[in-house]
């Protein structure tokens, strides 16, 4: 189930006094084909000549058993016919060249449509709110789109079009028919509505089994996602059998409702043969009745039937669009649901350049504090505050620790100062401008880089892991970045050492080296305000040793807030801010903070 947000948050008001938590409910936008034509946009042009091309090689098919009636004619009556024959081949020929190329222009458009929607998502997918990852599987939204767009082209590149070229074929034949013989007619109408009308109450649930087998295909990659990034887990733990149990049962589900929509799906090929034998059969016995009593000449028989074969595929086609139609239908739902989200920029509707009434008459200039929290409030949920009253500084080029027990809140504080939220209660204020009310996102995450405890290598060389910040870097600050992370030994001894692949997640590196690559990564682009969530574990005394040595080197470049666990990192800080439940217990030098009579310890 996806979730849908109403409104970004306007607040004018800059005091923010206990902002109420922005309804998110889990309604969901069915779409419909409107929407389908609506993706066209930006594409209408090339559909147009493709469709254009398509009805052109329909006419040129209704000419043929126009002309083959014709050429009979004058076989039989022995007038020349090989100016009739010469057309005829012309008209085949001339039909095969345009319907390739309006395939062949049909396809390519539908492939540049589900282009621009794969990058529309993985747009939008980049840019939503942090709190949006919570309620979505990676797996599945990789689903979403790669499998489900692949769906959808399919009813794109052909459906339409082809519905739209069909429907002229099928009135054309219908014309053609009532003219050369209105009653045959009305018996062919009989049989193929009666056959063709059932067929299509059955083809109607296509479009739920579809969506329900997407959705589990989609549980399936989420289920093999979680599985394979912690694949080391399972080996140890030796759950491959239930891991293979849990997504073989998605994979079942995946395959059961497949197996409904292709059930009603194989309805179609026996419904349209029955009704085109069922309406020639009949042609033929009512037909030949009417000839041998001179109701109607061969030549007309003749041309009937070759309508009623001509028109027989686009009537089988409009049996397969409409089945297709349902299935592009359930996977643009599930690609809508995950694009219909507003991106972060979106719901941040506040204007960034209003002073809060509270801030008005505060100094802002002079030596402000690099970063500052005043009284600021903050929960995830609402009725579980997980900071309360938050204040605490932090002054330019000084070294803060924050510490306190698991749980306390200092992940929070730095999602907060990230801008991955806004607080509920109070202000933050980067470099004495309030992030909030005075700052874009952008703008407050070009002043800060943001080491995680579990620093994320990615796939590439080191070279591209330490550039990611900074893509047009120079040689020379790759290399100060290199030696303020204390690298400069791991660059040397890697065989092609900057250009060295790290592997997937950084697992050609140790735990200590990953945190140090995260840091020059963070150092490049020179931010004000360095936040750093110290390692808890994989450090051992001489990479320890190695990390207060960077630390030392950060604070000479930058400001400092680290959530401390090591002894030695909290003792080199300038100051430690202590907190326990979501306030702050304590602030000053280490002794004073953590020493006797102070509850928490670091976690
Ligand atoms: N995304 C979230 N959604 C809901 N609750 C959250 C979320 N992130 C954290 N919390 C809750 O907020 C509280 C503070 O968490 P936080 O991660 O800030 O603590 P912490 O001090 O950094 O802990 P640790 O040292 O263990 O990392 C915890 O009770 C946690 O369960």
């Amino acid at each position: 189930m996806f979730t849908k947000v109403h409104s970004g948050r306007t607040d004018q008001d800059a005091d923010m006094d206990e902002e109420d938590q922005e309804p998110e409910t889990d309604e969901k936008v069915r779409v419909n084909w409107r929407e389908l034509v609506r993706i066209t946009r930006g594409h209408r042009l090339p559909i147009a000549g493709a469709m254009g091309l398509a009805l052109l090689g329909g006419v040129t098919g209704l000419a043929q058993p126009l002309l083959a009636t014709k050429t009979i004619d004058a076989f039989s009556g022995s007038r020349p016919y090989a100016l009739l024959l010469t057309l005829l081949a012309v008209v085949f020929l001339a039909e095969a060249v345009i319907t390739a190329f309006s395939h062949y222009l049909l396809e390519r458009t539908g492939e540049s449509i589900v282009l621009g929607l794969r990058l529309r998502i993985v747009d939008r997918l980049l840019r939503w709110p942090m709190r949006r990852y919570q309620q979505h599987r990676l797996g599945d939204l990789l689903t979403r789109t790669t499998s489900d767009t692949t769906l959808l082209r399919d009813s794109l590149a052909y459906d339409l079009v082809e519905a739209t070229v069909g429907v002229f074929i099928i009135v054309g034949g219908i014309a053609m028919m009532i003219w050369l013989d209105a009653m045959m007619f009305l018996i062919v109408a009989v049989i193929v509505g009666t056959i063709g009308g059932l067929t299509m109450l059955l083809l109607a649930g296509i479009r739920t089994s579809v969506e329900d087998a997407q959705d589990s295909l989609g549980g399936m990659s989420a289920e093999l996602e979680r599985a394979l990034s912690a694949i080391r887990t399972v080996r140890v733990m030796r759950a491959e059998g239930r891991e293979k149990d849990r997504i073989g049962r998605l994979a079942q589900d995946a395959y059961e409702n497949s197996l409904q929509a292709v059930k009603r799906n194989a309805v179609i090929n026996p419904a349209m043969t029955l009704a085109v034998h069922g309406a020639m059969i009949t042609v033929l016995v009512v037909g030949g009745l009417r000839v041998a009593g001179g109701g109607t000449s061969l030549a007309d028989l003749v041309g009937f039937l070759l309508y009623v074969t001509y028109i027989a595929t686009p009537m089988a086609n409009m049996f397969d669009v409409f089945a297709t139609l349902q299935r592009g239908l359930a996977a643009l739902q599930r690609v809508d649901d995950v694009t219909r989200i507003p991106t972060e920029d979106e719901e941040i509707t506040r204007p960034a350049t209003t002073r809060p009434r509270s801030l008005e008459h505060s100094p802002d200039t002079g030596d402000v504090p690099a970063i500052e929290f005043r009284d600021v409030g903050f929960s995830y949920e609402p009725d579980r505050p997980v900071l309360q009253n938050v204040s605490f500084s932090v002054d330019r080029h000084s070294h803060v620790a924050l510490v306190g027990p698991s749980g306390a809140g200092k992940s929070t504080i730095f999602a907060l100062i990230a801008r991955f939220h806004d607080p509920r209660t109070g202000h933050i204020l980067l470099g004495g401008r309030d992030s909030a009310h005075e700052m874009s996102v952008d703008e407050c995450r070009r002043a800060i880089s943001l080491v995680e405890q579990s620093a994320p290598v990615m796939h590439g060389t080191l070279r591209e892991n330490i550039v990611y910040a900074k893509p047009g870097a120079d040689d020379a600050e790759i290399a100060r970045a290199v030696e303020l992370a204390s690298l400069e030994s791991l660059v040397s001894r890697l065989p092609q050492g900057l250009d060295t692949p790290v592997g997937e997640h950084g697992s050609a590196l140790s735990g200590g080296e990953q945190q140090r690559v995260a840091i020059a990564r963070a150092l490049l682009p020179r931010p004000q305000l360095l936040l750093l969530d110290e390692p808890t574990s994989h450090l051992d005394s001489a990479n320890e040793a190695v990390l207060a040595r960077t630390i030392e080197h950060i604070t000479a470049e930058c400001t400092l807030l680290v959530i401390a666990h090591r002894p030695s990192t909290i003792q080199a800080a300038d100051k430690t801010v202590l907190l326990d439940h979501g306030r702050v217990e304590a602030i000053g030098p280490y002794q004073e903070v953590t020493g006797p009579g102070r509850g928490s310890p670091p976690a």
